[in-house]
């Protein structure tokens, strides 16, 4: 029987997660937020703005009508920006029966209560069960997933049954699907390494070589596990595509908004500048504000995060914010490896 997803958010993401879908032979009803783009994809089979020179299969149904995308759809993807997320939900609430499986792919944190969007979730849609959500991460930029190119994501959920339905339903022949049961660390390596992304293009931006990027990588993934194992995550997963996979696409590719961003800041840009010069969302900025914030509550150590928090909001300079890094006090690679190690003992 021919599945019917209904897609909420037709940017670069929803729109190329729809494409997926369609292409597996689902029946797609994607949401769209202005009505010249349901008319752009209606006539043109085409969504410029997001995805310029990619045309969409035909059952790629588009609506600007909340209501109409998600009636009679059994599978709800979410794909909109963190910084919609909970209005979103709150206005799907009124139209999401009990029973509906819904898989979110938004890369950030909840900026009022720092908490994950998964939670978010269940909290404005309080009668959709935790075993049927989940979560689809990993390095995966739309523009090479409309492409067709070789990609590989995990889908997360607490629920087997769940994770294994979402990745029969986006499994194919380019799109490979992997499952976990780690939802904490799923969503926060996906959120959190957008920060680094920002750092790596920063460096890139201020002229420094591949060095200093493989230590914002290496180092970045540290305090990312640092804050995840704090909030629950299981440090396995920074080591796989949620994780160092992701952090990895997003360090060095040419697509990242969140490193052409961090580059514009290494030439001198402000954030204004920055800002008013992209048209898509750069999600780091939005991550490093609740990261820095996270770090402090849980009184984790975040050197990069809180750096990049001092450029983009307490007005250092790119410069200025890489001494502070390189002059830090003198430690050990892993306190924990130390630790443990018997031969250490003086
Ligand atoms: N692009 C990618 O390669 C990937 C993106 N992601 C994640 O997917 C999420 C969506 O990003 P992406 O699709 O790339 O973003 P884009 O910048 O490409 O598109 C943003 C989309 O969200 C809509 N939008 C903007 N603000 C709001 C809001 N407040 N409420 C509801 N909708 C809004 C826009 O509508 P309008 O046009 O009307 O402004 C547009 O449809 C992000 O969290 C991102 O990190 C994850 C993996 C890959
Ligand atoms: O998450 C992404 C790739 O996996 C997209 O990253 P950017 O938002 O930096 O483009």
């Amino acid at each position: 029987m021919q599945s019917s997803v209904a897609v909420i958010g037709a940017g670069s993401w929803g729109t190329a997660l729809a494409m997926v879908l369609a292409d597996n032979g689902c029946k797609v009803s994607m949401w769209a937020r202005r009505q010249e783009v349901v008319d752009e994809i209606l006539s043109e089979r085409s969504n410029s703005k997001y995805l310029p020179g990619i045309r969409l299969p035909e059952t790629i149904y588009p609506t600007a009508d909340l209501q109409h995308a998600i009636k009679g759809h059994h599978y709800v993807l979410v794909a909109v920006p963190s910084v919609g997320f909970r209005n979103t939900m709150r206005e799907l609430s009124a139209f999401l029966s009990s029973d509906v499986k819904v898989i979110h792919a938004t890369k950030g944190l909840d900026k009022d209560n720092l908490i994950r969007l998964s939670q978010v979730m269940l909290e404005e849609v309080p009668q959709l069960k935790p075993v049927n959500l989940a979560v689809l991460t990993g390095p995966s930029h739309a523009e090479e997933v409309s492409r067709r190119s070789p990609t590989t994501v995990v889908v997360a959920s607490q629920n087997r049954v769940t994770a294994e339905t979402f990745q029969d339903l986006f499994m194919n022949s380019y799109f490979r699907v992997y499952t976990n049961p780690d939802v904490v660390g799923a969503e926060l390596g996906g959120a959190l390494k957008n920060i680094i992304a920002l750092g790596a293009g920063i460096s890139d931006g201020l002229g420094f070589g591949d060095n200093a990027k493989a230590a914002l990588m290496t180092r970045g993934l540290m305090e990312i596990s640092r804050l995840g194992l704090q909030l629950g995550a299981a440090q396995m997963t920074f080591a796989g595509l949620a994780g160092i996979g992701d952090l990895i696409v997003t360090c060095t590719s040419k697509h990242s908004r969140n490193w052409r961003a961090g580059y514009q800041l290494g030439q001198g840009k402000t954030i204004d500048e920055v800002l008013s010069s992209m048209n898509m969302v750069v999600e780091g900025i939005y991550a490093t504000k609740a990261a820095f914030q996270l770090a402090e509550r849980h009184q984790v150590e975040m050197p990069i995060t809180t750096a990049i928090h001092s450029v983009l909001f307490e007005g250092r300079s790119p410069r200025a914010g890489v001494e502070d890094l390189m002059g830090r006090g003198k430690t050990h690679e892993m306190e924990e490896v130390a630790r443990i190690s018997m031969s250490w003992e003086s």
